[in-house]
């Protein structure tokens, strides 16, 4: 993919501006990739050295960082044709794309790398699936093709915390699994209330999110059915005896909030313009908090139960 405009012609004489470079990152985004690393890391049974520990949560902040700087070189093209993305450094010129891209592959090398010799090849295997997850499953493979897409896609931001945990044990076992499974069962309601309010822009560049495809009705059916599905699974950890009573009602009530909300949006039949969709921008606002404040419950209980 090329960037074609006279402008970002002239810009790639530009030195990259390190802000820009940043932004590649999508930092708002992986910061809480990195936090539900972190959860992992610090809920998983034994311990690390601090030193160990920060390097872990380091290398999964770079390998997020470098796959989502992978996704912006990729979808430059793509980027610039939709509102909420064309003000990315890439699509503005702001930046040149092979500078981009030889960022994201340091970081994404360094980060496994890094991984491997300092805490474990395990995490550094489990970090580098993700890194191609993301960055080639996902923004290749799926994104252009199927209203599936962040279904499946949905995997590469789940092993974070799996990750943190296999940082600590060095071994995969049913706990950070079920960590794992909540945030792939949580992506979908996460993304589609936002893909049912900035639907028009998917559609203008063509690619094939759920309610592009299915329509809205569908999508916010589908919303519904992962909400329901999330209150017992986020509960799974606590009735398993991993964790402890703090966390198990914290699980509940936080699902319980979420399902509501799902079914705000679930069960509307007429909506207005993108703008009006408040009930979505709610839930996908929700989403966020939802999945920060689960993963410190997580925390905050194994520290209750030592
Ligand atoms: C395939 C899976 C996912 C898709 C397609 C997706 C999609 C999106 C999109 C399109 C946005 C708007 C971002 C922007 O405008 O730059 C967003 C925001 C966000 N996503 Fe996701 N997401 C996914 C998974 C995740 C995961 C796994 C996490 C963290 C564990 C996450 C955390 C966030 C956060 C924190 C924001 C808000 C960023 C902000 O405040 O600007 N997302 N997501
Ligand atoms: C450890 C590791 C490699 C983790 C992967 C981390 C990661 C950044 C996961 C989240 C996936 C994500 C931000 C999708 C955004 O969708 P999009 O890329 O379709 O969004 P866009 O339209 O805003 O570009």
């Amino acid at each position: 993919m090329t960037t074609t405009s006279p402008s970002s012609t002239a810009a790639t004489a530009l030195p990259a501006d390190w802000r820009d470079l940043i932004a590649l990152t999508k930092p708002r985004v992986i910061s809480l990739v990195i936090f539900t690393g972190l959860c992992g890391l610090l809920a998983a049974p034994g311990a690390i050295h601090p030193v160990l520990g920060f390097t872990a949560i380091l290398c999964i902040a770079m390998g997020a960082g470098g796959a989502a700087a992978l996704n912006q070189w990729w979808e430059a093209d793509l980027d610039a044709g939709m509102k909420r993305t064309a003000n990315r450094p890439l699509p503005q010129g702001r930046l040149d794309r092979t500078t981009a891209r030889d960022f994201a592959g340091v970081l994404c090398a360094v980060s496994v790398f890094l991984m491997g010799f300092a805490v474990g090849w395990l995490p550094a295997a489990i970090l580098a699936v993700s890194i191609f997850y993301y960055s080639v499953v996902y923004t290749i493979w799926l994104k252009p093709r199927t209203p599936q897409n962040i279904v499946i896609g949905g995997g590469a931001g789940a092993f974070p915390p799996l990750i943190g945990w296999v940082a600590v044990t060095g071994h995969v076992t049913l706990m950070p699994v079920l960590l794992f499974a909540i945030i792939f069962f949580w992506t979908p309601p996460h993304f589609w209330a936002l893909a049912l309010f900035v639907k028009s822009d998917y559609a203008k560049v063509g690619i094939p999110m759920m309610p592009v495809v299915a329509g809205e009705k569908s999508t916010r059916r589908q919303i519904l059915a992962y909400a329901v599905l999330l209150l017992p699974l986020t509960a799974a950890p606590w009735w398993i005896g991993g964790t402890g009573a703090f966390y198990g009602i914290s699980a509940l009530v936080l699902s319980g909030l979420f399902l509501l909300l799902s079914i705000r949006v679930g069960l509307r039949e007429r909506t207005g313009p993108e703008d009006r969709m408040k009930p979505e921008k709610q839930l996908f606002a929700y989403s966020i908090l939802y999945l920060f404040v689960l993963f410190a419950a997580l925390v905050a209980d194994r520290f209750i139960m030592l």
